[in-house]
């Protein structure tokens, strides 16, 4: 992340926690509280400079909702996945405009889990891409190689065409507000986590074809967060990588203390 001279981030940092097919909304809420309390006990933390989200299931939106605007915490939050579509005969998927009602922020498109499990390609993680805009939400674009392709040395461009190709149709005014999150498939849920230079190294290729196709102004505010394994102990390092703007965190965001430590990650810099 790059800083201006008065200590001011250039992109505000996104310490997003997907906690996939974990934590009922009893759990969820549960959790919630419990990640605001710690992050109001630590003095210094200030949600402006560093905003932090979460990812719940479906099923707990509604709570999580309640639960925000009911004690007015400053935490984000947004939906795991949507339909490409708005209404309709779509059994069990999720509209944005449902997302939106519930005062979703943003959405994630395309994690691996749903391109790998669920099959989704390139070409439907557009048309959600687009629907997220549609409904006012913000994109989290996931994108990132398999082993295969990390051991063959073609991560680059693999990782580059499935950014191409899951923004196929979105104007450089949406893709101002972009997230794109790098996630490495070797590196989810594996412990083995890319190092900072990695990031730093794929981080750096999106926002290079990011300026190629919306030139450098819209680029320079697209926000890349990097995710695989990110622990408090290890995202300082990766979050002091000039193109990283972010850490998106599965297994880890389930523990309040552990995931708070993560969106304090300026505290462990200094230390
Ligand atoms: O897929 C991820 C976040 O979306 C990463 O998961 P882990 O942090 O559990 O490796």
């Amino acid at each position: 992340m790059t800083t201006q001279t008065d200590g001011v981030y250039d992109r505000q940092p996104l310490i997003a926690g997907n906690w996939k097919m974990n934590l009922d909304h009893a759990e969820g809420v549960a959790l919630v509280q419990k990640l605001a309390w710690t992050l109001d006990d630590a003095k210094n933390f200030d949600h402006a400079r560093v905003q932090v989200a979460v990812f719940p299931p479906a099923t707990d939106l509604r709570s999580v909702q309640t639960l925000v605007a009911g004690d007015k915490l400053k935490l984000a939050y947004g939906g795991q996945d949507l339909s490409d579509q708005d209404s309709g005969a779509f059994t069990g998927d999720i509209s944005g405009a449902f997302l939106k009602k519930l005062d979703c922020a943003f959405v994630l498109v395309g994690h691996s889990e749903r391109r790998t499990i669920h099959g989704e390609s390139d070409e439907l993680c557009a048309r959600k891409v687009a629907a997220a805009y549609r409904h006012g939400l913000t994109p989290i674009l996931c994108v990132g190689e398999g082993l295969e392709v990390r051991q063959a040395g073609t991560h680059v461009d693999y990782t580059l065409e499935q950014l191409r190709g899951s923004l196929a149709g979105v104007s450089a005014e949406d893709a101002a507000s972009l997230v794109v999150a790098y996630e490495p498939v070797w590196a989810i849920g594996t412990g083995e986590v890319a190092g900072p230079e990695d990031a730093q190294e794929m981080s750096a290729a999106i926002r290079a074809e990011l300026e190629r196709l919306y030139g450098e102004e819209t680029a320079r505010k697209v926000r890349i967060l990097y995710g695989g394994s990110v622990k408090a102990a290890n995202a300082a390092a990766i979050l002091a990588e000039r193109d990283v703007d972010g850490v998106l965190v599965g297994g880890a965001s389930l523990k309040a203390e552990e995931f708070a430590n993560i969106a304090r990650f300026e505290d462990h810099v200094a230390s």
